[in-house]
């Protein structure tokens, strides 16, 4: 399973974090990544850790105040970039064009989506993977397993529909390895989680208990 701890704009400590996930993944089966704020990517990235960015712009070098540029976070030692994050949603045309940057410096991929047919949308862009997030459930607690277990489930399927390549992950509301088998069970390839690594007293145990039954 692929284990993608979205830091978000959490007042953590995000080279704890990320020293943590790395000794976590590779300590266990699963893959664990760090989408630090784009400010730390570079820190991050110096753990060992697999670094994502939370968001690229579908700008290349030039006048563009602002961008974070794909080839920016790939200099700072980025490997792969959320896009279309609940909490920063973009227009169709702005996903295809991030995607296309993504593509420009050879990262991994995730589209996040509400529900299945943003995901089969989504699927039709082409990324690596789609992330199903029901915004009401993001930092909750209730895992999207166990509050509405078809959410995953339709996910997987209308991805499939649309291309067998594109992975699913499932996200909100994950914060024990309870939960990332269920997700598992229900047939996705990853997890995405922000507050139950992010927020937690402890992340290393945090970690620990989420890869344990992997
Ligand atoms: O938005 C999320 C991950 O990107 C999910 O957040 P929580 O894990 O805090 O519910």
């Amino acid at each position: 399973m692929f284990v993608l701890v979205n830091l978000k704009a959490y007042p953590c400590d995000p080279v704890e974090v990320a020293t943590a996930a790395h000794e976590v993944s590779e300590s266990s089966d699963a893959d664990v990544a760090i989408a630090p704020q784009a400010a730390a990517i570079e820190t991050v990235a110096e753990t060992g850790v697999e670094t994502w960015a939370q968001h690229v712009s579908p700008n290349e070098h030039g006048s563009h105040t602002g961008s974070t540029l794909a080839e920016a976070t790939a200099e700072a030692g980025a490997t792969g970039t959320l896009l279309n994050h609940s909490e920063n949603r973009l227009k169709l045309a702005d996903i295809d064009g991030s995607l296309d940057a993504a593509e420009r410096v050879d990262f991994d991929t995730v589209v996040c989506a509400n529900n299945a047919e943003q995901v089969a949308a989504a699927a039709a862009l082409g990324p690596d993977a789609v992330a199903v997030e029901p915004p009401e459930l993001i930092g909750t607690g209730t895992p999207v397993s166990q509050a509405d277990p078809d959410i995953v489930r339709d996910a997987v399927d209308a991805a499939a529909a649309v291309d067998e390549s594109v992975d699913v992950y499932c996200g909100a509301g994950i914060s024990t390895g309870e939960d990332v088998v269920a997700a598992e069970e229900l047939g996705a390839d990853g997890v995405l989680l922000a507050s139950g690594v992010a927020k937690a007293d402890d992340p290393q145990a945090a970690l620990e208990d989420l890869v344990d039954p992997l």
